[in-house]
């Protein structure tokens, strides 16, 4: 865990990517652009803990339509700044066989997260797979999938904020920051 000092000064160096005002109108084009596509569809939708908990609790509200919610956890950086194996605490289960199933995360990085999830929603029975994602990286190497509804294009650098985490912290910030070169 980051010290209050260590938390501190990561904040203090960091840039401001997108604002808090950014971030507010980014998820409410999202609402409108998953309404338009999925109102009829009475989706499952699934918030991968935990850093998708500060984008799904900004979103959940907007969806103006019926729908299921649960949640799946699975985490690959384990507080570090680089991803590895991916580590599974809560798999999707039964409840998505048949079901039109969108997942929310808060970041594609590298796509491995997603791209898991994805296998395992299909392999359990799942209808249709569709997933919205607060951020995306702009990566050098391609992504294994791309997702249904994007957010904010970020930089190939950390970012943290709205849900993202920097070594555990700053989930709670309600704007996006990267890292200094
Ligand atoms: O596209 P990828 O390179 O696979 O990375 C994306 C994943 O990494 C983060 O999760 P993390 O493992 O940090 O767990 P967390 O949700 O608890 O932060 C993030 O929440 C995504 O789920
Ligand atoms: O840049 C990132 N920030 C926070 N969490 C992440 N998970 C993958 N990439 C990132």
């Amino acid at each position: 865990m980051l010290t209050y000092p260590q938390a501190q000064q990561i904040l203090e160096t960091a840039e401001l990517i997108y604002s808090e005002r950014t971030v507010a109108q980014t998820v409410h084009r999202m609402a409108r652009d998953i309404t338009q596509q999925l109102s009829q569809q009475q989706p499952l939708v699934l918030c991968v803990m935990g850093g998708a908990v500060v984008f799904t609790g900004h979103l959940l509200p907007q969806l103006h339509f019926p729908l299921d919610f649960d949640y799946l956890h699975l985490s690959r950086y384990n507080k570090q700044l680089q991803g590895g194996e991916i580590q599974w605490r809560v798999e999707p289960g039964e409840s998505v066989k048949d079901r039109v199933v969108l997942v929310l995360d808060d970041i594609l990085d590298q796509g491995l997260t997603l791209a898991a999830i994805r296998d395992k929603v299909l392999k359990n029975g799942a209808r249709a797979f569709y997933s919205a994602v607060f951020a995306e990286k702009e990566t050098s190497k391609p992504k294994p999938l791309q997702a249904d509804f994007v957010g904010l294009i970020v930089p190939d650098r950390y970012v943290f904020g709205f849900g993202m985490d920097i070594h555990g912290a700053w989930r709670n910030l309600p704007a996006v920051y990267a890292v200094k070169d």
